[in-house]
């Protein structure tokens, strides 16, 4: 290995050599981003993306860099966030990788964290087959998330490994395995400007977050959006907690913001590898099958009990969901 210092015995040979190219890349977009503002400006507007997003600097180069490195060797096919269809690489590839090269890109001008997001699947005989699958084939899946130090966190399908960057050699040195998510925590996350767009079933569930001791929960809750998937991530795999980014009614939202292949699938399985659950916020995320590359999915995850309490929500009687917090009783503790 060469950005590794190593991976775990046993590990898929192929797959060990995909790790170390992300990891060579993330290892060098991490000092370009320590850079930013002196040689350049990455959070500058570099165009638009199939979804319709704005495109920064920082989230081409970061594509440009992935595809690069990529290009040759056990990767057949590459499907990115910011590219319209999938790229053919290297046609004898057992592999295909599904990237959000640049995630939470609003941040990049506020100096808030920011990561890669990554998906390693068996190639399939199609483009399109090799992503268009459930989230439960990936091989192994990952983030690197560039905040006050660069970590990489990684699973190869037997738990959650974590390296830290050490930039004076430019490498990621292996510090362990990641503790279990613990099952239960009292913080949520979620973007609360959308809550009159919500469903019912999300509103009332956070109506008893925000009521607390005195709402049928009987605990008070903290809260917590960084609107950057890998840093609510990280923080969820290191001290617990949950994330929602669920559907809502405004134009495009109808299945929320946070797209399957490229962004809930990798992340789902890391989550599912530390203890945690993921889900849509009924039935779990690496059981779904997208229909487009860039489709959407609700996105909910995080300790187990808590992720299972949403789920529960959606399966209260109408009368129940639209009573007041103080009127609710079937969860009153
Ligand atoms: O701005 P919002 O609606 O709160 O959305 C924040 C979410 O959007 C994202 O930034 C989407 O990812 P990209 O930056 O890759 O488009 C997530 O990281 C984050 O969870
Ligand atoms: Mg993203
Ligand atoms: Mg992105």
């Amino acid at each position: 290995m060469n950005a590794l210092d190593r991976v775990p015995d046993g590990t898929n040979p192929a797959v060990a050599r995909v790790m170390d190219r992300l990891a060579g890349v993330a290892a060098q977009l991490a000092g370009r981003i320590a850079r930013g503002g002196i040689d350049e400006h990455l959070g500058g507007a570099a165009g638009t993306n199939t979804d319709g997003d704005v495109q920064k600097a920082l989230d081409v180069i970061a594509d440009e860099a992935f595809m690069t490195a990529l290009r040759k060797g056990d990767v057949r096919h590459y499907a990115s966030e910011e590219q319209d269809g999938v790229v053919e690489m290297t046609a004898g590839g057992m592999l295909a990788v599904a990237i959000d090269p640049l995630d939470g890109s609003s941040n990049i001008d506020a100096n808030v964290s920011i990561g890669t997001i990554f998906g390693i699947y068996p190639a399939a005989d199609t483009p399109e087959g090799s992503f268009l699958r459930q989230g439960r084939d990936l091989l192994a899946a990952g983030y690197a998330i560039y905040g006050p130090q660069c970590v990489l966190m990684v699973s190869f399908g037997n738990g959650v490994i974590r390296y830290v960057l050490d930039p004076a050699e430019g490498r990621f040195r292996l510090i362990g395995t990641a503790a279990a998510i613990p099952a239960d925590s009292t913080e949520y996350a979620i973007n609360a400007s959308n809550y009159r767009h919500w469903t019912k079933p999300i509103r009332a569930y956070v109506d008893d977050r925000v009521a607390g001791a005195d709402g049928p929960a009987g605990m008070d809750f903290n809260m917590r959006w960084i609107a950057s998937l890998v840093a609510e991530t990280h923080r969820i795999l290191t001290r617990g907690g949950i994330f929602l980014y669920p559907a809502d009614s405004r134009t495009g939202y109808a299945r929320g913001r946070l797209r399957y292949v490229y962004e809930c699938a990798p992340i789902a399985f890391l989550i599912e590898q530390a203890g945690g659950r993921a889900t849509d916020g009924e039935n779990a995320i690496l059981d779904a099958l997208p229909d487009s590359l860039h489709g959407r999915t609700p996105f909910v995850f995080g300790s187990a009990n808590k992720v299972a309490r949403v789920a529960a929500y959606h399966d209260l009687p109408e009368a129940e969901i639209s009573a007041l917090f103080g009127m609710r009783g079937l969860f009153r503790a």
